[in-house]
């Protein structure tokens, strides 16, 4: 199986270290990803992008790969949204505290209008962790009300739905035209039993939280047949191994490595591999208007014995770490 310049349109690349670490992991198999500002501090200031993507550059070296810049969004006004417009992908809104590093987030939806209808007007995309604080399994259900208001206040604003998890978010696709959704590789695997079911897994705690059987069907049929409004993102979040397996976990996947391989074994398996290729870039292409350096990845069906951890200054586990996966990277054109 050929992929042709995938893309991972929500991937956290993190800083220092950590990026140095994994930033080459995305960079070679994949031809660009929207890169999330949720560092401490939030990037959040045009001249952090900047920095933020030459710090990106210099840890990815010669790999061809474009990170699609993105803000952490707060109030802006008119003139900082035009200077920022041209680098930047779109803004990402985090409710406060909903999830890792988003305590600089928004406390209400009203106080954030005004620059979301300066976003409509100059067409900068708007992206969301849709999540309230709720109960922990009816967070992304009950924001779906917020994403309506959204969606119908603001007809021209593009509004993606990052990594979704339910058949109810699944539906709301179809409903307004100007909404677009991501969904992880996680969240077409697994259910809450994977997470908490049995022996409690840590590597597969994030946010929003695995849901039910159900909601992985409805995201899994939608991702198969390649639903022209739905993306891969992988919401790949590495933490270092001591943040995941102690007590007080952080929420977070670390997927970057093994999503292709995943991903074609996933598909092939439900008969659907001519689809991979809409849900891994084409559609992402569509969506946000955008045109990848070209990468070809070619996949074969040969067992992959995924480590048990990435890097060496402060490992992370990968989903999968130990096990042996179907599927491998055979080459990499770029
Ligand atoms: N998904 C997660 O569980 N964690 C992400 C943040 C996010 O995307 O919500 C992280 O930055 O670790
Ligand atoms: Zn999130
Ligand atoms: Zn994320």
């Amino acid at each position: 199986m050929i992929l042709n310049s995938p893309l991972d349109m929500h991937l956290h690349l993190r800083d220092g270290e950590m990026l140095g670490q994994v930033g080459k992991l995305s960079a070679e198999s994949f031809s660009g990803a929207v890169i999330m500002p949720n560092l401490v501090p939030p990037v959040d200031r045009l001249d952090m992008v900047h920095d933020y993507r030459g710090r990106i550059e210099s840890a990815i070296g010669d790999h061809v790969f474009d990170p699609f810049m993105t803000l952490f969004f707060r109030e802006y006004s008119m003139e900082e949204l035009e200077a920022a417009k041209p680098h930047i992908i779109g803004i990402k809104l985090y409710p406060a505290g909903a999830t890792t590093n988003s305590e600089a987030g928004v406390k209400a939806i009203d106080a954030a209008e005004p620059t979301i209808r300066r976003m409509e007007e100059l067409g900068i995309p708007l992206l969301i962790h849709g999540e309230t604080h709720g109960f922990v399994m009816d967070r992304e259900k009950e924001f779906l009300e917020i994403y309506r208001h959204l969606a119908t206040t603001f007809p021209k604003l593009r509004i993606t739905m990052e990594h979704i998890t339910t058949a109810d978010a699944v539906k709301l696709l179809d409903e307004y035209e100007n909404l677009f959704a991501t969904v992880t590789l996680q969240h077409l695997l697994i259910t809450l039993d994977d997470v908490a079911g049995g022996m409690l897994n840590p590597h597969l705690f994030c946010k929003p939280i695995a849901k039910r059987p159900e909601d992985r069907a409805a995201l899994l049929d939608a991702a198969l047949k390649a639903h022209p409004k739905l993306m891969f993102g992988s919401d790949s979040a590495p933490h270092p191994r001591h943040k995941k397996e102690c007590c007080g976990c952080a929420a977070g996947v670390f997927t970057a490595p093994i999503a292709l391989q995943v991903l074609a074994d996933l598909f092939t398996k439900n008969g659907c591999a001519e689809n991979l290729q809409a849900f891994i870039s084409d559609n992402a292409q569509r969506i946000y208007g955008v045109t990848p350096p070209a990468k070809k990845v070619k996949l074969v069906q040969r067992p992959f014995d995924v480590p048990a951890t990435y890097g060496d200054v402060d490992p992370v586990v990968p989903m999968y770490a130990g096990e042996t996966i179907a599927w491998s990277i055979e080459s990499i054109d770029a």
